[in-house]
């Protein structure tokens, strides 16, 4: 279930819920309508989690071990940021965990997670420094906003144009 409106600078995910609200309202009472009862439903505008939610309210014909959200995001963003804080691949990070929406409620636990170094399995916690917890989450949350505002600078660049040294947005 992709339909839905992307927030724009500033705004954050559960900021776009009155637009997108309405449009889950009615493309879920057209799957309760007229999907099969064993479908399988991926959440993907946001506010995932509460789309999910009105899903399981209007469409209660599908199970709900049916409904799941899209969060995978801010679990490869975590591992994307332990792998490059400790230098490793990415696939050599296990078992982090995130708690909480995919909003900025969310909180990405290294607690329990570990890696593979040259000198075997380590925990996560044990090398990386105490106060680095701290930054750590809130990168991960700005995340989809850096990803936003570098897409919106990637599409100014494609429509500027340079004449004679000075450069004009077209
Ligand atoms: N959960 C995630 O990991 C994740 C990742 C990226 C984007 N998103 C969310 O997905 C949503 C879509 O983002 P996007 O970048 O693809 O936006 P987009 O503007 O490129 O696409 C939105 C689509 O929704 C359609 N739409 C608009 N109004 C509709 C309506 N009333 N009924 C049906 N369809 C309608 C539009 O025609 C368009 O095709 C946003 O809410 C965004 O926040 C979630
Ligand atoms: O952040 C957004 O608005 C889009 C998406 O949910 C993301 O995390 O990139």
């Amino acid at each position: 279930m992709l339909g839905g409106s992307p927030r724009k600078e500033g705004m954050e995910r559960k900021d776009v819920m009155s637009k997108n609200v309405s449009i889950y309202k009615a493309q879920t009472s057209a799957l309760e309508e007229h999907a099969a009862s064993d479908c399988k439903v991926v959440v993907v505008a946001n506010p995932v989690n509460t789309n999910a939610l009105i899903l399981k309210e209007f469409a209660p014909s599908i199970p709900e071990k049916n409904i799941t959200c899209l969060t995978r995001l801010d679990h490869n963003r975590a591992l994307g940021q332990i792998s490059e804080k400790l230098n490793v691949h990415v696939s050599d990070v296990k078992n982090v965990i995130i708690w909480g929406n995919h909003s900025s409620t969310q909180y990405p636990d290294v607690n329990h997670a570990t890696v593979t170094t040259s000198n075997g399995h380590k925990s996560v916690r044990e090398l990386v420094a105490d106060d680095w917890e701290h930054e750590y989450p809130w990168e991960c949350i700005v995340m989809g906003l850096m990803v936003f505002n570098l897409a919106s600078f990637t599409l100014f660049l494609l429509h500027v144009t340079k004449q004679n040294g000075i450069l004009y947005k077209g």
